[in-house]
């Protein structure tokens, strides 16, 4: 069997009295949509913010590609191939589409912000970050400002400022957030095509979307892990209807 991209073993972090990752062990294999589904607060956010760096876990460990990055610092992980969206639309309003994915290349190399405006005159960043436009299907609004993108756009733009720092590993925190029932068409149809390309771990409240694109599904209740398994296999636990599932959703 081929090796997880990322392996999360036994990962702990309290706050207070309060266990908000209470001993996770998580694979997330080569190539595959692992979706983390769990009531609101059950720690999902705080879970990618682990993998991230933002928060460091008590204890446990966070493995990617092989290697232990559970202290590594988040720019290490960047350039290591983690690439992260926000549970709250992130782009910079007053850059347009194009320099914001410019911007987001260039924190993968590594050089500061005040070297901006000389970097996105190079010809190359700029077609690096049109190639990428064009794989989200922003291609046309490459020189519209972010702030006046629709709220899909938007979170489209997002996801190519993550697939600029050429990430191994795509973590999306609650993409379809906000989005309304066309721009959730358009956003399932864009992560559908990326599936293809990336190895990514999904959290998201729409179940009709996880149910369609996910590969596997970890149910996260309280910190802990219930279930891990394919849709039919989450669909179908009694324990997971239970704890989280309407029957409405199953
Ligand atoms: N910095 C912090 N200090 C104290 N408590 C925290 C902190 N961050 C998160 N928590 C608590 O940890 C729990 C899990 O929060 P988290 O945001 O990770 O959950 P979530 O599953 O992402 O929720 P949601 O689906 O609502 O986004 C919550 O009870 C939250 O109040």
């Amino acid at each position: 069997m081929a090796e997880p991209l990322l392996r999360l073993a036994d990962l702990r972090k309290h706050y207070g009295g309060l266990a908000v990752t209470d001993g996770v062990s998580l694979d997330v294999m080569p190539g595959e949509i692992h979706a983390v589904i769990g009531p609101n607060g059950a720690g999902k956010t705080t879970l990618i913010h682990e993998i991230t760096g933002l928060v460091a876990p008590d204890s446990g460990q966070v493995v990617f590609a092989g290697r232990d990055i559970t202290r590594l610092s988040r720019p290490a992980r960047v350039r290591a191939g983690l690439a992260r969206t926000f549970q709250i639309t992130n782009v910079v309003a007053g850059f347009s589409a194009l320099e914001n994915v410019a911007l987001a290349a260039q924190a993968r190399v590594g050089s500061s912000f005040r070297f901006f405006r000389a970097a996105t005159s190079e010809v190359a960043l700029n077609e690096a970050a049109l190639a990428v436009l064009a794989e989200v299907g922003l291609a046309d609004r490459a020189t519209v400002l972010a702030g006046a993108l629709s709220h899909g756009e938007k979170r489209a733009l997002e996801m190519a400022a993550a697939l600029a720092t050429r990430p191994r590993l795509l973590l999306l925190d609650e993409p379809l957030a906000g989005a309304g029932p066309e721009e959730t068409a358009r956003l399932i149809a864009l992560l559908t095509r990326l599936k293809a390309a990336y190895t990514i771990l999904l959290v998201e409240h729409d179940m009709q979307a996880v149910f369609a694109l996910a590969d596997r599904i970890s149910v996260l209740v309280y910190g802990r892990i219930i279930a891990t398994g394919t849709v039919a296999e989450i669909r179908g636990n009694a324990e997971v209807r239970a704890a989280y599932l309407g029957e409405d959703d199953a």
